[in-house]
């Protein structure tokens, strides 16, 4: 039924703009008694491949947790890497949003509109699977201590209040392509972090967490990332995203802007046409190249699904269900505490690779996310999970093609020795990896 909003052209990319949507939402959010189980890391450094009875999933979902040696995780890689960039950017850009009650065109598989809220719905519980993953965190000093640029925060402050009151335009033109920088430049005051706070971050990231098996070819490996692997790919990613074919406000063919900043690593993607591309037609610029160190975790976090999906059925080979991919593909949004992803489809990568299952494999990095997916184009139907820092996402196989988006960013989750150590802006860093 068609409640009055459409959807953009994008093929990608699906809804946005959905008005009052945090009142309307209806889906159910995991029950504390269902959060994932963690395991101890005497656990994990002993037991090799050790499996035992974990208590997350729903209602009748038994899940069974397996636990990995640290040494087989990949670590550290690029830990060079983690040299401040400088930059001189503003960053900030033009961050008009269009109107929270536009309404968009819709075609192709993006023309599905949104249905009135109907009664929550329960996730499919069958199948899921724990996966104990180590995480490290050596050589991170922790530091009570995390500092942000006032200047930058009030533009943001100032950019949000114009969104919600709905003063700002919302038509997409070259002003919006200034380069974005992911990161504050300036340390001015600091916010102290309770050590109650740095001690559970601490925790986190010394304890191994679950990997779970959501559906079929859909899998979550959470805290995956160590926090040096992730300010290696915040620096990393800053450093690309100020150079040519950086982070930027990309808007559609329809002149709505996207409730994200995006920056392609080896090809474009463009919101405008729904294709990939060697250039970026606005500014003619080339995507910079996958850095070799993310394409690494890339295949690691296939080899760990795959392993995962073989423990959880005997039936099933991994590669049935997650196969493998190599990446030619990453996108990289930025969503600043107010962005978001409507309900889309990634169905701009090639047929093959579409018709194989190659999955997509997203890291989160920074705030946390309200990630929404499903089979259908319907929020009401849609299953949340909460991507935290650190944890990668893949789905491939039978979940290739679900429709999936970002319903809102978690303000203030991200670890703060992450932010301590990159000066990431407060929001969330998300790439995502495919193959064309
Ligand atoms: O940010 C996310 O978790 C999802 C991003 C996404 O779906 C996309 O870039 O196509
Ligand atoms: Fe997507």
């Amino acid at each position: 039924m068609n409640n009055g909003e459409g959807w953009s052209s994008g093929g990608r990319r699906g809804p946005r703009g959905r008005s009052n949507s945090k009142e309307t939402w209806q889906i159910v959010n995991r029950p504390k008694s269902e959060s994932p189980v963690t395991v101890d890391r005497s656990l994990d450094e002993s037991s090799g491949n050790r499996s035992s009875r974990g208590s997350r999933g729903r209602g009748r979902c038994r899940t069974v947790q397996v636990y990995v040696e640290k040494s087989s995780q990949v670590s550290n890689v690029g830990k060079a890497a983690q040299e401040e960039v400088k930059s001189q950017e503003d960053g900030l850009g033009s961050t008009k949003q269009p109107d929270e009650g536009a309404a968009f065109k819709c075609s192709g598989d993006n023309s599905d509109l949104l249905q009135p809220s109907a009664s929550p719905v329960s996730r499919e519980c069958e199948g899921r699977m724990s996966f104990g993953l180590a995480n490290r965190m050596e050589d991170v000093s922790l530091c009570g201590q995390v500092s942000m640029s006032s200047t930058s925060d009030k533009k943001v402050e100032d950019r949000d209040s114009a969104h919600k009151s709905g003063d700002v335009g919302n038509a997409w033109n070259e002003s919006n392509t200034r380069v974005f920088d992911i990161c504050l430049e300036k340390k001015v005051f600091c916010l102290k972090s309770s050590i109650l706070e740095l001690n559970r971050e601490k925790r986190r990231a010394t304890k191994g967490y679950p990997g779970i098996v959501i559906r079929p070819g859909m899998v979550l490996l959470k805290n995956y990332l160590s926090i040096n692997d992730q300010v290696m790919i915040v620096n990393k990613c800053r450093e690309l995203g100020l150079g040519e074919g950086g982070f930027y406000q990309p808007g559609y063919g329809d002149g709505a802007l996207l409730h994200l900043k995006m920056m392609c690593l080896g090809r474009n993607w463009d919101p405008q046409t729904s294709r990939y591309g060697d250039t970026r037609p606005h500014d003619g610029s080339v995507p910079p190249k996958i850095p070799f160190e993310f394409n690494q975790f890339v295949q690691k976090a296939i080899q760990d699904s795959q392993s995962l999906v073989a423990t959880s059925s005997k039936k099933t080979k991994g590669e049935d269900e997650i196969p493998c991919m190599s990446p030619d593909i990453c996108i990289a949004n930025f969503y600043t505490s107010t962005g978001r992803l409507g309900l889309h489809k990634d169905k701009d990568e090639s047929a093959n690779s579409i018709q194989k299952g190659l999955p997509v494999v997203s890291f989160s990095i920074g705030d946390s996310a309200e990630f929404v997916y499903g089979d259908q184009r319907d929020y009401d139907k849609a299953e949340m999970e909460v991507l935290e820092s650190g944890d990668v996402l893949l789905f491939g196989g039978k979940s290739r093609n679900i429709f999936h988006g970002v319903r809102s960013i978690l303000k203030d989750t991200a670890p703060k020795v992450l932010v301590q150590e990159t000066n990431l802006r407060p929001g969330r860093l998300n790439l995502t990896f495919r193959q064309y």
